[in-house]
Order: structure tokens, then sequence, then C-alpha cells
């Protein structure tokens, strides 16, 4: 008995003995992975054992993640890695558009799937697990159904189509603002949000959401409370676990209440939209055209269940985007005064200005608007400095040791397509950082011009990547492009712009958060809108 005892290790030679075997491991395993993969050639940021990049993406004020890549892209080039265990693990950031355009967004016939990082944002749209257009990793036959028979409700014929319901909204927004005293700043995202939600509800469905005429409508609330909660969740995935063990916690409490808010309103939708009689053959609204749409999994239309999501999914993709999208673009206006007035000398040359000011708005039609070749420059370079879904798509490798930008690397590595940093780093712009709508049209003459870096070489065209790119990119931007045209242009033969003093001036405004979906201030965003004095009238 004594001589057994004696053969056994103390405890402590026991664990170092596993310490050693484990750490023996480690070094095989990392041998083993560094000679079949070249992450370890990738340049990133420097991460730490286990938890890799997290520590540094990790903040306990509202994320900036977006800023924080931004700045690591321009200082480590082309291709830059970074490790987040639970995000996918090797996530990597290209900055090369053409290689992105040839191998990842599928522009050609060689896209990637999306990530499955998509899969934490169908709770949105559904209680069930289920696929949408948005949420669809593969390009599979449903999204391919949906995705085709979309289109048409965001042609040229149909936004000319829903043009009066959109314009009539702006004009309700624009009474809004003249009720307020013009000493007030008023803060724009949340007014704005309730603009672009009631353009979605009456171009899509032809139903007034009367957004604009609630501060406080219910849906809206709850939809942002549930945007929020699915970033969270996707940043983090114990967020999920939490609610699942501690039911009865605020948390999961919360989440119910806010969730079962946005789905009974998508019924609430539904059973509207079914009530009507079937939509007219030139009918192209969203609702009409989802319609018509055959489910390829059942060869009949779409089931209401499905039909719900898709719903809610236009309104989700159409709202918070468009109207924080609107947010930047003022915001550049009332920031650059310059730019404000040649944007007031092109309405009033095209004769737009005196159509609103005789108070004929209404006859506005949609070439009136989207003619106006400054005001696109301008929307244009606001959407770039600022592309709403700064972090952009991401897409996965489907097999194991494909070469990424010539680098080996594991199947399900994440590849993004960040739209910040793909608008915003200085290798593909000159002075990135200055607002210059005008760089638009030297873009169109120098595409064609030699790359001055890189002489005898042609110079790449400069894409806007704030609606990604390929097939899946955003199916809406006609429709959002057509709706900050025409808000710009109506608000500006009214009002001058000025941001608000609390909002620090251009600089300041610039630490700009990431909230829910989209990039916006926390606090808002105020401007002043005074009413506009045109000494010619
Ligand atoms: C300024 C406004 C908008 C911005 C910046 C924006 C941005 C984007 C981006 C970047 C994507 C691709 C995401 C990815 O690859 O993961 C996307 C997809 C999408 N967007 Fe938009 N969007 C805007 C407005 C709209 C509008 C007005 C609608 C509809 C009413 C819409 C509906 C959608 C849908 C359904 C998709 C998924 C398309 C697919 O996967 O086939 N968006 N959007």
């Amino acid at each position: 008995m004594s001589a057994l005892a004696m053969d056994v290790p103390p405890p402590s030679l026991l664990a170092a003995a596993a310490l050693l075997v484990a750490f023996v491991a480690g070094l095989v395993i990392r041998w083993r992975h560094r000679s079949k993969y070249d992450l370890h050639l990738i340049p990133g940021p420097p991460a730490y054992p286990i938890v890799g990049n997290l520590p540094q993406m990790i903040t306990w004020a509202r994320p900036q993640l977006h800023l924080k890549v931004l700045a690591w892209m321009k200082e480590h080039g082309k291709i830059m890695k970074l490790i987040l265990p639970g995000l996918g693990g090797y996530n990597l950031y290209i900055g090369d558009p053409e290689y992105l355009q040839n191998n990842v967004s599928g522009h050609g016939a060689n896209g990637l799937p999306k990530s499955k990082l998509y899969n934490d944002f169908r709770v949105l749209a559904s209680p069930n697990d289920v696929d949408t257009l948005f949420t669809c990793v593969e390009t599979n036959e449903y999204w391919k159904a949906i995705r085709k028979g979309m289109a048409r409700a965001f042609s040229t014929t149909a936004l000319k189509d829903v043009f009066p319901q959109a314009l009539r909204k702006v004009l309700e927004l624009t009474d809004i603002i003249k009720k307020k005293p013009p000493t007030e700043p008023i803060e724009v995202q949340g007014l704005f949000l309730r603009l672009t939600f009631d353009v979605v509800g009456l171009a899509g469905y032809n139903i007034d959401f009367k957004g604009l005429q609630n501060e406080h409508h219910p849906f809206l609330e709850a939809l942002e409370y549930c945007a929020d909660d699915a970033l969270a969740t996707c940043l983090n995935p114990l967020r999920k676990w939490v609610k699942w063990a501690f039911p009865l916690g605020k948390l999961a409490q919360d989440c119910n209440k806010r969730y079962s808010q946005i789905y009974d309103y998508y019924k609430l939708i539904m059973r509207e939209l079914r009530a009507r009689e079937q939509p007219a053959a030139d009918d192209m609204s969203i609702w009409a055209c989802l319609m018509r749409i055959k489910d390829p999994r059942t060869g009949a239309p779409l089931d209401d269940a499905t039909l719900s999501m898709e719903v809610g999914t236009f309104i989700i993709g159409g709202s918070d985007t468009t109207s924080h999208q609107l947010t930047w673009v003022l915001f550049a206006i009332a920031t650059h005064p310059e730019v404000e007035q040649r944007v007031v000398d092109e309405l009033k040359a095209s004769g737009v200005f005196q159509l609103v000011r005789d108070g004929a708005a209404d006859r506005l039609i949609y070439s009136d608007v989207m003619g106006l070749s400054y005001l696109g420059m301008v929307v244009k370079e606001a959407t770039r400095m600022f592309p709403v879904g700064p972090l952009g798509g991401s897409r996965r490798t489907t097999e194991d040791g494909v070469r990424v930008c010539g680098y080996r690397v594991p199947k399900g590595t994440l590849i993004h397509i960040n739209s910040l940093g793909l608008n915003n780093v200085p290798w593909l712009w000159d002075s990135p950082e200055k607002f210059d709508p005008e760089r638009w049209v030297k873009h169109e003459t120098s595409v064609e011009s030699e790359d001055k870096a890189h002489p005898g070489q042609k110079s790449p065209p400069r894409k806007l990547w704030s609606f990604s790119d390929g097939p899946r990119d955003c199916i809406g931007q006609r429709l959002a492009i057509m709706e900050l045209h025409l808000a710009v242009a109506v608000l500006l033969a009214n009002f001058e712009l000025r941001l608000a003093e609390r909002m620090g001036g251009w600089e300041g405004t610039l630490s700009r958060q990431y909230i829910g979906l989209v990039m916006c201030i926390d606090g808002g965003m105020w401007l002043h809108f005074d009413p506009r004095v045109d000494l010619e009238e």
C-alpha cells in the first residue's frame, strides 16, 4: 500500500506535466497551422493569445469598431487581419477593389457566400430561424426568386410612380420643421427616421405609418431596441446565453416585449394588405412585386409567414439606413456653406427652387430632382465619407487553403467588404478626409487617365462602396438616392442649415458612433433650420 502511494507523483508535478503537454501540443498545432496557412504573414494589429484582438475591440462606451478598423486598414494596407474569437475567428479586411470585385463580392460570377454573422439578424424580421432576402447566406433558389422578383420595385419606372408619395411625406416634414421655433435646433436623426419609415410605408405598401405624426412611434422605438440587441448579440455571443439562462431577467423580458411588438406590427400590416384586392398588373410597388413571386420551394405564391418577413425586411432595410444617410448629407452641407450655396444655385437654375417657393412643390416630378447633377455629387460625396453601414458586408471562404490576395487561409475565413475603409483609404482617394463633391466630376474624367503613382498604368475607377457590390449589393439604393435628392432639394429651398453649437463643429461630430445597425451620433444630430430669405424673390 505504502509502496503504491510513493509511486503517485505529487499533484503539483502532475499539473506541471499537464501544462507542458498542453504547451507542446499548442506549439505543434501552431506549427502545423503555420505550415498549412499564411495567416501569420498577413499584417494586422498585434493579437493576444486565445482572445486575439477582442480586447482592442471592446469598449464600455458605444462601440466604435468601424473607426478602429478604418485606422488599422490605413496603417496595415491592402489586406489586414483581425483575430476575433466568437466572431468568425479570422477576419480579413481588404482594401483592393479589384480583388474584391473579382473574387469576393461576386461582381463576375465568383462571389463568396455571406458569412454566418447574418444569422443573428434574422430575428429582426421573424421569430423563426428562417431566411430572408437580406439574411440568406447562400445565393440559393429562394434568394434568386426574391431578388429577381423585387428588382422591378426599384426600377426607374417604379420610382417615378412612388415619387409623389415620397414628395408628400417630404412636404409633411417641411411643415413640421416650419412649425418649430427657428431659434431652436432640431434633432434630425429621429425626425428623418420617421420620414423614411413613412416613405417605405406609402411607397412600398400604400399604408401611411404616420411616423411623422408620432414622435414616439411604438414600432420605431421597438425596432431601435431590437436592432441594438441584434448587433450586440452578434458582437457578443454570450448575450444569447444570458437571455436563455435567465428567462425572467430584465434583458430577456425586455427583448421578449420589444420583439413581440415588431412582429405584431408586421402581422398588422399583413392583415391590412391581405384585405385588399390583388394588385393591378402595372402596380410595381414592393407589395405588388412580393405578391407576384412564386416560392421556388413550393411553386406557390409566398405564404403569409414568408411575406410578413419580407415585408419587415424592406421596412428595416429602407428606414434606418436612408434616414441616417440623409442626416449625414445634411451635416456635410451644413458645415460647408459654399457647397450649400452651390446646391441652392443649381436649384434656382433648374426652376426647382421657384416651384417650391411658389407653394407648387407638389408639381415636382422625378426627373426634376434626379437631374440635379451637383446635388448628386454632394449626396455621393457625403455617402462616401459617411456610409451608414460602415462595417459593410462580410463573406466567407468556402475552400480550405484557398489563396486570398496571395495568402493561404482556412475555410470559413471572413472577408469584409468594409465600406468605411474602402471609401476612405488614402491609396484609393486623394485627400479622403476632405469633403469634396467635385472629386466625382474629376473622377469621371480621370478613370481613363494615367495613375500618377504608377506611370503607365490606368488608375482604377473609383467606386462608392456604401451600397456594397455585386449581386448582394443594396437592392433599394435607387429608392434611397431618390429620397436623398428629394429631401435635400425641398429642405434647402426652404431653409438655410446651421450645425447647432452643441455638436462641436465638423471635427467634433466626426467622433461618430455606431448604434444598432447604422452609424449615427449618440445624443442626436442637432441642426438649425433658418427660414431662407431670398433677396431675389
Ligand atoms: C442610404 C441608404 C441605404 C444604405 C447605405 C444601404 C446599404 C446596404 C448595404 C451595404 C447592403 C449590402 C449588405 C451586405 O452585403 O451585407 C444592403 C443590402 C440590402 N438593402 Fe440596403 N441600404 C440602403 C437603403 C435601402 C433601402 C431604401 C432598401 C429597401 C427599401 C434597402 C433594402 C436592402 C435589402 C433588402 C438588402 C439585401 C439585398 C440582398 O442581399 O440581396 N436598402 N443595403
